[in-house]
C-alpha cells in the first residue's frame, strides 16, 4: 500500500477522535497535532503543514457549530479536503487521444554529480506508461533516444519486448536528436498513436543535459513532456518540478517508487505546490505496478476508505464482456458456485498486484493487507485454483454443499498434490464467499448489456448486505457507505463498472 505509514497514522488519529466521548478544542487540537506530525515525518514541507493546521481550525470552529451538528463528520471531511488540496496539482492540459498520433517525451533530471545520481525509474516508467495505454486499446511505440547511459537501449528493448511493444533505437548512432526523429517518423508511418521518446536522464554537466533535451524537443515537437522523478527525494522535488515547469509548456509529472519510500508524501505535495500535474505514480518494479494519480480516490485509499471507482475500473479491465450477463444471472439466483469462484480468482489475478486491488476495496486497509501478505495471498489463490482444477464439472457447478464428501476431498487433494487440510481451507473460503455473494439474490437483472439499470437497483441496502460486516463497520456503517457511494457520484455506474457495463471513468 502506498504511503501506508502516513495513511495509517492519520486514519488512527481520526479513529481516536471518533472514539472520544465529546469533541472539544482539546480533542481537535490533539487530532491536528497528530496529523501534522505524520505529515512532517513524510517530509511534507513545514509551511504546507502549518497552512493545513490553520485551515482546519478555521473550517472547524467548534464555537460556531450549533449543537446537533455532526462535529466528527465535519472534522473528517475537513481533513479529507485539506489532504486533497495539498496533493492536487490540477489536471494536465493534454491527454492522448486513441487513433490520433501523438508524441510523448520522457525526461528526468538526475543532476550532474554522479555520486548522488538516483535511478528515477524513467526507462522502466516509459514502458509502464506504454503498457497502460496498450491495455486500453492504444497502439504505443517506444523510441530510445538515451545515447548517454550505456545499456539504456538494451534495457528499453528488454522491457518493450516483454510488453510486446514496438521499439526503435540504435547501437551505432550517438546523436539522440537523429534517433528520436527517425523513430518518431517511422512509428507515425506505422500508424502508432502513442509514440514515447525516452531521453537521457544523466549527463556530465546539467547544462549539456538541458541543451540535449531542448534539441530533442525542438526536433520531435512532442504533444506532452513527462518529467519522471523518484519519490525518495521528498520535498526536494519542489525545485526540480519548478525548473521543469518553467522549461516546458505542456508538461506532466510521474512520481516513481511510491512503494518504497516514506518521503513519498513530501514529493507528491512538493510537486503539487508547483502546479505541475501528477498523472501517474510508480508503485513497484512490476509492469502493472503503475497507477493513475487521481487525488480524491488516492486520499480515500490513504485513509483506508477504499476507492470503488478504481476497483470497478480494474474489474472492467479484466471481467470479459461475455462473462457478465451469465455471471449476473447466476448471482441473482443466489448461485455462487465453485466455478464462479474459480473464474473470479482468474480475473483477480489478471488485475495486477493483489495489494493494489485490495487497497481499493473499502475496509481492506493496509493493515489488513501488509506488503508481505500480497505475495502470500496471490500464492494461496493459485493453490486454490490448482485444487479446483482437480474437481469434476458436477463438483464445480453444484450449489449443494453435501456433494463434497470426504472421499471426493481426498481425491481432489491427491490430484492437486496438496494436503487435505488445504482443500478444507479452500472449501471454507468458498462457503464464506458464497454467503457474501448469496446476499445478491433477488437482484433485478437488466437486459443484456444495460448495466446502468442494475446500479439503479443496487442501492445502499443491497450494498450493505453484500459487504462483510467488518468491512461495513470499517467504512462507518450505513452512513459511511452512503457517503462513499455519493463520492462515486451518479456518473460512476458502480455495479455496471463491476461487470464491465456502462459508467464512465
Ligand atoms: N520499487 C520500485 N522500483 C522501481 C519503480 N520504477 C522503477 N523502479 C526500478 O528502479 C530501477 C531503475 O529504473 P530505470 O528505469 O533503470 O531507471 P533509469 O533508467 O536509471 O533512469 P534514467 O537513467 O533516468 O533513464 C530499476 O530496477 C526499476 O525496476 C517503482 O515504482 N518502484
Amino acid at each position: 500500500m502506498v504511503l501506508a505509514e502516513l495513511g495509517g497514522s492519520i486514519s488512527r488519529a481520526l479513529q481516536r477522535m471518533n472514539n472520544a466521548p465529546t469533541i472539544d478544542e482539546k480533542v481537535l487540537g490533539e487530532l491536528i497535532n497528530e496529523i501534522a506530525r505524520a505529515l512532517l515525518q513524510a517530509d511534507v514541507d513545514f509551511k504546507v503543514v502549518a497552512d493545513m493546521r490553520s485551515n482546519i481550525k478555521k473550517i472547524v470552529n467548534l464555537d460556531d457549530l450549533a449543537a446537533g451538528h455532526n462535529k466528527r463528520k465535519i472534522i473528517q471531511q475537513a481533513v479529507f479536503n485539506e489532504l486533497c488540496k495539498m496533493l492536487d496539482a490540477g489536471k494536465p492540459s493534454y491527454t492522448p487521444k486513441k487513433g490520433k498520433p501523438s508524441v510523448t517525451m520522457f525526461v528526468g533530471l538526475q543532476g550532474s554529480c554522479i555520486c548522488w545520481v538516483q535511478c528515477s525509474g524513467k526507462t522502466t516508467t516509459c514502458t509502464k506508461y506504454a503498457h497502460y495505454y496498450q491495455k486500453k486499446g492504444w497502439k504505443p511505440a517506444l523510441v530510445c533516444a538515451d545515447t548517454f547511459r550505456a545499456g539504456a537501449f538494451d534495457q528499453l528493448k528488454q522491457n518493450a519486448t516483454k510488453a510486446k511493444i514496438p521499439f526503435y533505437g540504435s547501437y551505432m548512432e550517438s546523436d539522440p536528436v537523429k534517433i528520436a526523429l527517425e523513430g518518431v517518423e517511422r512509428f507515425k508511418e506505422e500508424n502508432c498513436d502513442l509514440i514515447i521518446v525516452d531521453t537521457s536522464g544523466r549527463h556530465k554537466q546539467e547544462a549539456a543535459l538541458f541543451e540535449e533535451m531542448r534539441q530533442v524537443y525542438e526536433a520531435t515537437k512532442p504533444d506532452l513532456v513527462i518529467f519522471v522523478m523518484d519519490s525518495s527525494i521528498g520535498q526536494a522535488a519542489f525545485n526540480q518540478a519548478q525548473a521543469f515547469k518553467q522549461s516546458v509548456s505542456v508538461g506532466a509529472v510521474i512520481v516513481t517508487k511510491m512503494d518504497g519510500h516514506a518521503k513519498g508524501g513530501g514529493a507528491l505535495s512538493a510537486v503539487a505546490a508547483t502546479k505541475s500535474p501528477i498523472i501517474f505514480i510508480g508503485t513497484g518494479e512490476h509492469m502493472d505496478e503503475f497507477e493513475v494519480f487521481d487525488v480524491k480516490p488516492f486520499v480515500s485509499r490513504l485513509l483506508g476508505m477504499g476507492d470503488w471507482s478504481g476497483f470497478m475500473d480494474k474489474i472492467q479491465d479484466v471481467v470479459p464482456m461475455d462473462q457478465q450477463p451469465e455471471l449476473l444471472q447466476k448471482l441473482s439466483e443466489g448461485q455462487f458456485t465453485l466455478r464462479i469462484m474459480y473464474e473470479q480468482f482468474q480475473n483477480l489475478l489478471k488485475m495486477g498486484p493483489i495489494g493494489q486491488v485490495f487497497s481499493m476495496i473499502p475496509g481492506f486497509s493496509s493493515e489488513l493487507m501488509p506488503k508481505g501478505h500480497e505475495k502470500e495471498s496471490q500464492a494461496k489463490i493459485k493453490r486454490y485454483m490448482t485444487m479446483m482444477d482437480s474437481m469434476t464439472n458436477e463438483e464445480l457447478d453444484s450449489t449443494n454443499p453435501k456433494i463434497m464428501t470426504e472421499s471426493r476431498m481426498m481425491r481432489i487433494a491427491r490430484g492437486a498434490g496438496r494436503p487435505m487440510i488445504e482443500v478444507m481451507d479452500m472449501l471454507d473460503e468458498y462457503k464464506r464467499l458464497a454467503k457474501v455473494w448469496g446476499k445478491m439474490k433477488g437482484l433485478k437483472i437488466p437486459k443484456r448489456g444495460d448495466m446502468s439499470a442494475l446500479s439503479r437497483n443496487m442501492n445502499v441496502q443491497h450494498m450493505s448486505k453484500v459487504l462483510p460486516p467488518n468491512m461495513l463497520k470499517q467504512i462507518g456503517g450505513m452512513g459511511g457507505l452512503q457517503s462513499l457511494m455519493k463520492q462515486m457520484g451518479s456518473s460512476k455506474d458502480m455495479m455496471g463498472g463491476m461487470f464491465g457495463g456502462g459508467g464512465d471513468r
